[in-house]
This record gives C-alpha cells, sequence and structure tokens, in this order.
C-alpha cells in the first residue's frame, strides 16, 4: 500500500515530451565548475591540500571573509567562452552544465539578491550569459548547476535546532528560490537545473520548499528538467520519495561512479545521469594534478560508452582556471574523445541500452526506434571471437566494422540464440564499431531448423 504523499514523486515513468526525448538524446554533456576556488586552486599559505580543491575553503579553515574576498581578485583575461564551446563542440557533447553559484555562494551572473557576485569583481560582465550564448550558438544545450548548501549566506542552516534556525533558513530557502526564478527567467534558453548541496538535514527538513521550487521552474520555463538531488519527500526521503518512486525528471545519485552493466540494470528502468572528474576528485582548478591519478582519454571513452549502453548520460567535468583556461589534459580528452565521436558519434547520440546480456568484450548500444545493434568492442579476446547472445526471435544477419566500407564479418551461429562474430586478432588503439543487422520475429534461426 502506497504512503500518502504531499511532496513526493509527481509521477512515475519516464518523461517522453520533446524536451526529455532531447536530453536523452544528448547522452555526452560537458560539467564546468567555476568559481572563486579556481584562484587558489587548492593552496593556501604555500600549502597544498590534495582534498578537491572546491572545498579548499574548508580544507584550509578559511574564515568566510578571508574566502570571500576574492572576490576582488576574480578577473579571468583570459576567458574566451566562444572557445570554449568550440573546443565543447569538437568534443562532441550536445550540453553543457555550469555551475552558475557552488557552495562558496560567488554568482556567476548579477543576481539582483546578493552582491557576492561576477558584478562586484573587477571582471564585472555576466559569465552564464556569455556562456549560454556562445554554447547555443554552437547548438550546445545549455543547464545550471545551483548548490542550496551555501557557505557564504548568513541565513544558511546545516541543520534545524532552534527557532532562530528556522527563521533564518526560511529566509535562506526564499533567497534561493529567488534566484532560481532570477535563472530560469533570465536565462530563458535554459534546458535543466543540477542540484547539489541538499545533503543536509535542514533542506530534508523542507521537502515542501523542494516540491515548490520545481514546480515553479516548471512554470516559469515548461518543458525544464530538474534531477533527483533536489527533491525531499514528506519524510525527508531524497532522490526516491517513502513509496520508492525516483522524484525529479532523472537520477543523478552517480558521481565519480557508474552503475554495473551486470547487477544494477535496475537504472535502465529510468532516466539517469553519471558525473565525472578527470582527476580522481577534483572538480575545481587545482594547481597540482600530480597529486591523484587522472584519467585517460580511452578511461573517460570507455565510461561515456558504458553509460549509453546503460541509458544514461555522461557529464564529463571541466575545472578552469582563474583566468579562464584549461590545462592540457583537458585540451587532450577534449581532442581525442572528439576525434573518436566525429566517426563514432552516432552509437552514442540518441542511442540507449540494447537490452542485451553484458559481454566481456565490451558493450551494446541501439539507435533509438531502429534495427541497429552497435557494438563498441575495447577488449579484443585472444580467440577473434566476440560472443553474442540475443533475445529469444532476435536473428542476426549481417555484421561489419563501421568504418570499414561495409567489409562484413563473418557470423556464426552455434547454438540457440548464440553466436561468434569473427574479427581479426591484431593490436587496435582504440575503440572498433561494430554494427550488427539483426531481424526480429517468430522465424526460426538456422540452427533451431536443424534440430
Ligand atoms: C558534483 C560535485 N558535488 C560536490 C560535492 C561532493 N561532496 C561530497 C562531500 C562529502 C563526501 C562526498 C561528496 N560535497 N559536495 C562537488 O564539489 C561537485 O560539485
Amino acid at each position: 500500500r502506497a504512503i500518502p504523499l504531499k511532496y513526493g514523486a509527481q509521477y512515475t515513468g519516464k518523461r517522453s515530451d520533446e524536451a526529455m526525448n532531447k536530453w536523452r538524446s544528448n547522452r555526452f554533456g560537458q560539467f564546468i565548475h567555476w568559481g572563486l576556488y579556481a584562484i587558489p586552486g587548492g593552496v593556501w599559505n604555500g600549502k597544498t591540500y590534495n582534498y578537491a580543491a572546491e572545498f579548499l575553503k574548508s580544507s584550509a579553515h578559511i574564515p568566510t571573509p578571508v574566502w570571500d574576498s576574492l572576490m576582488y581578485q576574480f578577473n579571468p583575461v583570459k576567458f574566451d567562452a566562444k572557445a570554449w564551446a568550440k573546443m565543447a563542440k569538437k568534443m562532441g557533447v550536445k550540453y553543457m552544465t555550469i555551475t552558475t553559484k557552488h557552495h562558496e555562494g560567488f554568482c556567476l551572473w548579477p543576481s539582483e539578491y546578493t552582491n557576492f557576485t561576477v558584478a562586484n569583481s573587477p571582471y564585472k560582465k555576466d559569465i552564464i550569459k556569455q556562456l549560454v550564448e556562445a554554447y547555443n550558438a554552437e547548438g550546445i544545450d545549455v543547464n545550471f548547476y545551483y548548490s542550496v548548501l551555501d557557505w557564504h549566506h548568513p541565513d544558511w542552516r546545516y541543520d534545524i535546532k532552534t527557532p532562530e534556525d528556522s527563521v533564518a533558513m526560511s529566509r535562506y530557502l526564499t533567497f534561493a528560490y529567488n534566484q532560481l526564478k532570477e535563472l530560469a527567467t533570465n536565462y530563458p534558453t535554459v534546458k535543466a537545473f543540477w542540484f547539489d548541496g541538499t545533503w543536509d538535514n535542514s533542506v530534508k527538513l523542507n521537502g515542501k520548499w523542494t516540491y515548490e521550487v520545481e514546480k515553479m521552474l516548471k512554470e516559469v520555463r515548461p518543458g525544464v528538467i530538474v534531477n533527483s538531488r533536489l527533491r525531499a519527500d514528506d519524510y525527508g526521503k531524497r532522490h526516491k520519495d517513502s513509496n520508492g518512486q525516483l522524484m525529479g525528471d532523472y537520477e543523478s545519485g552517480y558521481e565519480r561512479r557508474l552503475p554495473d552493466p551486470v547487477t544494477d540494470l535496475a537504472v535502465t528502468k529510468w532516466d539517469w545521469e553519471a558525473c565525472m572528474t578527470i582527476p580522481e576528485n577534483q572538480w575545481g582548478y587545482h594547481k597540482d594534478w600530480s597529486i591523484s591519478h587522472v584519467k585517460s582519454p580511452l578511461e573517460l571513452l570507455e565510461m561515456l560508452v558504458h553509460t549509453t549502453s546503460m541509458g544514461g548520460n555522461f557529464l564529463l567535468n571541466f575545472g578552469p582556471s582563474g583566468e579562464g583556461t584549461f590545462r592540457p589534459q583537458e585540451l587532450n580528452i577534449a581532442n581525442t574523445i572528439g576525434a573518436w565521436m566525429s566517426k563514432y558519434g552516432n552509437v552514442i547520440w540518441d542511442c540507449d541500452y540494447a537490452g542485451m546480456k553484458k559481454e566481456d568484450w565490451g558493450y551494446y548500444t541501439k539507435k533509438k526506434g531502429s534495427n541497429q545493434l552497435n557494438m563498441v568492442v575495447f577488449n579484443v579476446p585472444v580467440s577473434g571471437l566476440l560472443r553474442v547472445n540475443t533475445p529469444k526471435g532476435m536473428i542476426l544477419e549481417k555484421a561489419a566494422f563501421l568504418d570499414s566500407k561495409g567489409v562484413s564479418l563473418k557470423v556464426e551461429e552455434i547454438a540457440a540464440n548464440q553466436y561468434l562474430i569473427h574479427i581479426p586478432v591484431k593490436q587496435y588503439t582504440s575503440p572498433q564499431v561494430i554494427q550488427v543487422d539483426y531481424r526480429e520475429g517468430n522465424a526460426k534461426g538456422s540452427y533451431e531448423k536443424a534440430k
């Protein structure tokens, strides 16, 4: 029996309206974390702090007034929104999510509700406006990240322990509501809101406010998409309500990790997105990337394919410096993934979970509404034989490398719904894409007849 809820999930199942279909078909996005934290870049008073650079204020125990004075140093003289958008276009992303305000509370747009914004920095100009225009001009959708947690605002509370806490926090939530309405109103092409910083008790106790924010955003900007991180229900349950129903329009719990392709197949039933850092754990710019593993282009490309194969979106993070530049590793990743996407992007964009059993050689993706099955091969077996187990009634007809001018590969049916695809055993330096044509139907495969 369902628990009656006022602030639980507002609908069940995947949205199928045009805005959500576009969000889903985008598949690959660029996350950008930019703020005052990019200026110190994880280093304070000559000491390097290894934790996430956007957390330096807490890692180095910096008093709020000291941190906030970084605003007077914010002047990214090398910032070029058009250049960023061109790099993103070449990388093959179809959307970009920008931190309008991270936990530090500094706003990249000239909000009328606070002075802690770019307008009062030496840079002065509206960064959000420039990014929205430049990325939209490249045909890339723009989404807004917004942190409810706010280290700057005097009324923010982590918990509600006294009546004073309650009064202050409701003042803060009114401020945040107004900022969100301002963003949704003043940047009309925004497609989605990415909420973060909503895990504290002070927010969990305000499920009604989270419901009202979602409602307001969808009234101001019909079709806009809201992630599951915003919502808390009547009992403070987050992401999924007290009846286990997903709140918001897609699940956004995968941060620096991906669902397992065998044990976490449930995610294929709803929309979801994973966000990923290039270093182990740096969202904002850190001066020293030698302190952790830095993921290679091919590592990240595999994560993109893995995500698409399970019906999710992959949001890859970039952390520009205080001057507004990306580092060589970030540029290399954009170019390398972009080169692959220019040849094979059609096995990512507008593709989804194929409903096939995960195999060792790599991942399947399937173009929405087609009989075209894509195999993206990362692990070539020494046998050169790629095992394919098909659902009942799916009969493979043809297989060919996508870039080989249609040279067919041998498809061997070895048992009912079991095939081997033969590929040359040689050194491959990037994932190989095989396109498989199949037919549905009750027609028995040749093996079945022989029995
Ligand atoms: C999307 C990412 N979410 C922010 C974050 C992560 N965390 C966090 C804090 C403690 C444990 C695990 C995660 N707190 N804030 C990161 O700063 C980045 O914005």
